[in-house]
């Protein structure tokens, strides 16, 4: 009985220990972002000042340019204030469901803005041990503004979820595509990687590794050009089962090693019992996809094998990735796929002895020699010296890196209206709309708890978000018809407000939310 008195007296005090730190934490960063904004107000000032006195605007502009700037900077702030919440939004069609919630179209009902709202729920990162991960996306997307990955807007939290605003990509994402189109032409396969390949590069630039780019990952805006989304949730298929299969691969792999060179037929998960002809294994490929793309354990295909034998990896892994989609945009399946994850694991892992391509399929050389470049050893892999490796590679002799995201798109998507969802798969709707947990009632006022602390950090608002902005460049543009703008003056944008100075002054905004639901 002492024992257990005692115990609990050591779990109080250590779970005061951390709120103590957290408030610490919480004041320290309050007052360096609050001495950061001020910088940074000044200096986009201070830049408009300097463009403006070397340009040839009248004085009388010149002063009215400069009173939009300082309403723009007092709405920003207004925003900054803002406690978001769900309640801001409301909630319409669900887009699609993952491992850790689901997304859906959402109004945000001050701006009539749309948006996609991802919610995760807080439980489930806990137990899967997904806190890191899902920070990791949210610093990404806050981080890397990159025309090539979807733009996050806002990200907040309430008791039980975590909720993440971004742009809502209307063109669907690739593996609704590619089970529509059975498999790509090699130009507009080379379209969709070539977009990818520039994806990768933007995050690589920013040392984040994807680690689990796949089809759903990669999704269309309504131009049907490409963005990267899905940051850090990756799913690490249970690895000690894979070591177990280990132990006894050299056996299996003898009986897996003859197959292709007979009749272009593949073994499966009972290892060369159960044979499957190219057109049997596209047809069976397309059946279980949406059920591996909605389990917990996600499907393995696109995971280098470096990542599955967890033994130290670095951003090549992202590149063996597109060697699998790529292989899959050609072929009409990934290049190690079977019945059963655990099988596609170790022919991954095995993949000298399982990459084949099925005798039908036409490739050119150059594509097959990508994709043998890619999915390959990391020593040899092409990308460990950077992106340009890559976009050297023969296959994209005739694409003009610069102008991908100017030219038209490989396909164009439907689209009717910005609330148009054509494009995704229907979902039911499994629990009612979610009420609001935060922004008022007695919920606000919870003590702040172990799972909140895990959490803390979280709640981030884009300068873009501003209201009525939907483009970062509308800074820029003066709100009287009658005054030019600033791009009319100098062509683009001048004034720097970058979104990593956002994502990096609103970490203070999380804790501030933290800070709100310390308070007594
Ligand atoms: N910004 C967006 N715009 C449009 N659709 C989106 C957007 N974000 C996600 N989706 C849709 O929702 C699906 C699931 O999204 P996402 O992969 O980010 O969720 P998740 O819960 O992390 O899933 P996963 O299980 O793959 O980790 C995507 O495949 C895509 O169809």
């Amino acid at each position: 009985m002492e024992e257990e008195n005692r115990d609990e007296e050591v779990m109080g005090s250590s779970l005061t220990m951390e709120k103590v730190a957290a408030a610490k934490q919480f004041i320290e960063n309050h007052y360096r972002a609050q001495m950061k904004n001020i910088q940074e107000r000044k200096e986009r000032r201070w830049v408009l000042e300097r463009k403006l006195a070397s340009s040839d605007v009248p004085e009388e502009e010149q002063i009215n340019l400069i009173k939009d700037l300082e309403r723009k900077e007092t709405e920003f702030m207004r925003l900054k204030r803002h406690k978001i919440c769900v309640d801001d939004f409301e909630l319409l069609t669900i887009i699609g469901r993952g491992a850790f919630g689901e997304v859906r179209l959402c109004r945000e009902k001050k701006s009539g803005n749309i948006y996609a709202m991802k919610k995760l729920k807080k439980s489930e990162m806990l137990i899967r041990g997904q806190v890191e991960h899902v920070r990791a996306e949210r610093n990404l997307l806050a981080e890397v503004a990159s025309h090539c990955i979807v733009k996050l807007y806002y990200s907040f939290q309430d008791t039980e979820y975590l909720y993440l605003i971004m742009e809502y990509l209307p063109g669907g994402d690739m593996m609704t595509l590619l089970m529509r189109e059975d498999t790509l032409t090699e130009s507009v396969a080379k379209f969709y990687i070539a977009q990818s390949v520039l994806a990768i590069e933007s995050i690589h630039k920013h040392n984040y590794i994807h680690r689990d780019i796949k089809p759903d990952n990669l999704l269309l805006d309504k131009n049907g050009h490409m963005k990267l989304s899905d940051f850090g949730l990756c799913k690490p298929l249970d690895c000690r089962t894979l070591s177990t299969l280990n132990e006894n691969e050299t056996m299996d792999d003898e009986s897996m090693r003859e197959p292709m060179d007979i009749d272009g037929c593949f073994p499966d998960a009972d290892n060369g019992r159960n044979w499957k002809s190219p057109r049997e294994q596209l047809q069976h490929w397309q059946m279980n996809r949406r059920k591996l793309a909605f389990s917990t354990v996600g499907t393995p295909d696109y995971i280098a094998p470096e990542v599955l034998l967890k033994k130290g990896y670095g951003m090549e892994c992202d590149w063996w990735s597109l060697g699998a989609i790529m292989y899959e945009m050609l072929v009409g399946y990934p290049p190690f796929y079977s019945d059963d994850p655990i099988t596609t694991c170790r022919k991954i892992v095995h993949w000298r002895n399982h990459l084949k391509f099925p005798e039908d399929t036409k490739l050119t050389l150059e594509a097959k020699d990508l994709i043998c470049r890619l999915l390959c050893d990391v020593e040899n892999r092409l990308g460990t010296g950077g992106a340009d490796q890559i976009k050297a590679h023969p296959w994209f002799k005739d694409i003009a890196w610069d102008k991908l995201y100017e030219m038209e798109a490989a396909f164009k998507p439907e689209v009717n209206g910005e609330l148009d969802t054509r494009n995704f798969m229907k979902f039911d709707e499994l629990d009612p709309p979610t009420p609001a947990r935060t922004g008022s009632g007695p919920s606000r006022k919870m003590l702040l708890t172990p799972k909140d602390l895990s959490f803390v950090g979280y709640t981030y608002k884009n300068f873009d978000a501003v209201k009525a902005l939907r483009n970062p460049s509308d800074l820029m543009r003066s709100t009287s018809p009658k005054r030019p703008s600033i791009d009319s003056i100098f062509g683009v944008s001048k004034v720097n407000y970058t979104t990593k100075g956002a994502a990096e002054e609103t970490d203070v905004q999380m804790l501030a939310s933290t800070g709100d639901a310390m308070s007594p």
